[in-house]
């Protein structure tokens, strides 16, 4: 079943056609990759999905449901969530506090109630409390609760922008370029947790990334766009001995990826 329909997506700034008439399906509970060059259109392609700009023209179906013309807090709250190709966390607060902010979303709290410290309140302060603790021990970062997020290393924020992203228990998750400057041995950790996401907390999955090792290692469908057009789509062995492909993007060594 497919969760996410993306009905010819055109997107223009002025003269210039950032994504181009682009269809995809999604299915439900899978992980699928954007991939293609700097200027693809990638980053607008999810910024459309999110609410952050509207298309020019198509169409985003969430489970039959258009989302275009919806605001960003509402896409939220159906259930599509995101990560940032560059880290954005509140680096002064805590690890706990940024992913009580991520939770916000389905908490019923209201500031009058959070000022009067009436009881039912608190107790779902609580309780966030220790859900939020929880959503740190599964992506690892149990350690850093009452850290600053701005003093985790870079591995560890990429993680704790996860977390604050699955707090809010979305349906889809994008992440946009989660492996952006992680060492191998933290990639191969996301690796494990983007698997574990998907089987143990059942939400779909959406990457931009550019490396080609996860990609082809994680993908169960790869898209790939090249000047704001969809050139290819396939399984990862279908993309990655596909001749345009390669000619846009891959390069040679392509074929001895994952
Ligand atoms: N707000 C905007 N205003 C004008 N042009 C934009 C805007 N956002 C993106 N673009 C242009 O749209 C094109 C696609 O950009 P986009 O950031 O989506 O590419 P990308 O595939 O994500 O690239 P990268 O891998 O470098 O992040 C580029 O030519 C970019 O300059």
């Amino acid at each position: 079943m497919n969760i996410l329909e993306i009905k010819n997506l055109t997107k223009k700034f002025g003269g210039l056609t950032a994504t181009s008439d682009i269809s995809m399906s999604v299915e439900k509970n899978s992980i699928t990759a954007v991939i293609g060059p700097n200027g693809a259109g990638k980053t607008t392609f999810f910024n459309m999905i999110t609410a952050v700009y509207k298309p020019t023209s198509g169409d985003i179906l969430l489970n039959g449901k258009s989302l275009v013309g919806l605001k960003p807090h509402q896409v939220c709250h159906f259930g599509i969530t995101r990560t940032f190709q560059n880290i954005r966390l509140f680096s002064e607060q805590t690890v706990l506090e940024n992913v009580l902010v991520g939770m916000h979303q389905r908490l019923k709290s209201h500031w009058v109630g959070t000022l009067l410290h009436l009881p039912a309140i608190t107790r779902e302060e609580e309780q966030a409390k220790v859900e939020a603790y929880k959503i740190l021990e599964y992506v690892g970062l149990e350690d850093f609760v009452n850290e600053s997020a701005g003093n985790l290393p870079y591995g560890a924020q990429r993680r704790l922008e996860i977390a604050r992203a699955i707090a809010s228990q979305p349906k889809i998750l994008l992440l946009d370029e989660p492996a952006a400057g992680m060492n191998p041995k933290e990639t191969k950790s996301l690796t494990d947790l983007i698997h574990d996401m998907r089987t143990r907390l059942n939400v779909t999955i959406i990457l931009i990334e550019h490396d080609m090792k996860l990609v082809m290692e994680i993908s169960d469908y790869i898209y790939v766009l090249d000047h704001g057009e969809l050139i290819a789509s396939g399984k990862p062995d279908d993309i990655r001995n596909n001749k345009r492909v390669i000619e846009a993007y891959l390069g040679k060594e392509a074929s001895s990826l994952g």
